[in-house]
């Protein structure tokens, strides 16, 4: 690692990128979210030798939104092997918006492109294992206990049911897919698992400490317990290069380079192996629905220590 990065250095880089957030919008599709202050910033860093550097507003809590679809894969692979998983998801990044179903008719069977857009993310969350939609979350959520440390964390009951009450677009892709035999059971079941899975609440530095882990090959840094086999942290790296931040994946891998995904609420994740972790949070979106500040910081950081994995 070059010269240690002090949390000083990092609010110095807060400050030069906070003015950007101007040029993008809160997300008001999911209308609690839209309460957001677009002008919050925050960072993580879990460095690979347990060092962790912060700066801005790095105690506030927001919600994982399409984060959280990376642990939910992780988890459906735990439980159902990869066989099964992607037999019914596939691997290829869309191009697409994230919410998107045209793609699903252009295939038969109808089989979700990859796992980080909604279609997938809604079959994942319906295949980990569960009899109602507590149970799955509540599998999903002791894993995330175990990747932060922090058992404390838990789903923001207001931002989920105010997704479930206005996700037509989400009920569309489950109504289509169950049509097609893709999934099965109650589409309102399966949306509410999905819903409160995208509600789990985090601050930047549990999600760099999950980045840690990932980066880590699935092993805890302070610990050294294994928590995901390692074939299953690649497999979750690999998708947030290819799909990891929707139909920017491709700019983003020439500007940054580093697996990472990105949620509605403003949150990306980044993992770099040999590096360490990273939690970013700025609300302020782009056309894209990614973070503009998290953007710009992630820019700045993989060009000081050289982070591109190409
Ligand atoms: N891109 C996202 O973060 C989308 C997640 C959001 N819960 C949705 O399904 O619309």
């Amino acid at each position: 690692m070059k010269r240690k990065l002090t949390a000083n250095e990092l609010e110095g880089w807060l400050d030069n990128v906070r003015p950007f957030a101007r040029d993008g919008k809160v997300a008001d599709y999911i209308p609690v979210l839209g309460r957001q202050d677009p002008e919050e910033l925050a960072v993580a860093i879990y460095f690979m030798n347990g060092e962790v550097v912060h700066a801005g507003q790095s105690d506030t809590c927001f919600t994982l939104q399409s984060i959280s679809k990376v642990i939910a894969l992780a988890l459906a692979l735990l439980d159902n092997g990869e066989e099964y998983v992607f037999n019914r998801v596939g691997m290829e990044p869309s191009g697409d918006p994230f919410h998107s179903i045209y793609r699903l008719e252009q295939h038969r069977p109808s089989k979700p492109l990859n796992p980080m857009i909604n279609a997938g993310a809604l079959v994942v969350s319906h295949m980990i294992h569960g009899e109602t939609p507590e149970e799955k979350v509540g599998r999903l959520l002791s894993l995330i206990h175990d990747m932060t440390a922090d058992h404390s964390i838990v789903y923001n009951k207001e931002v989920a049911s105010s997704e479930f009450e206005t996700a037509f677009l989400n009920r569309a892709l489950l109504f289509y897919m169950k049509q097609h035999k893709v999934v099965t059971g109650s589409v309102e079941e399966t949306l509410d698992a999905y819903t409160k899975q995208c509600s789990i609440e985090v601050n930047v530095k549990h999600l760099a400490r999950i980045g840690a882990i990932f980066a880590n090959e699935g092993k805890d840094l302070e610990t050294g317990r294994r928590i995901l086999p390692r074939h299953l942290a690649r497999i979750c790296k690999t998708f947030m290069v290819t799909c990891g931040m929707y139909d920017a994946s491709g700019s983003f891998a020439i500007k940054v380079g580093i697996p990472a995904k990105s949620g509605v609420s403003g949150a990306v994740l980044g993992s770099v192996n040999g590096f360490g972790g990273i939690g970013v949070y700025g609300p302020s979106l782009d056309e894209k629905g990614n973070s503009v500040v998290g953007l710009k910081l992630l820019e700045i950081l993989s060009n000081r220590y050289d982070l591109s994995i190409f």
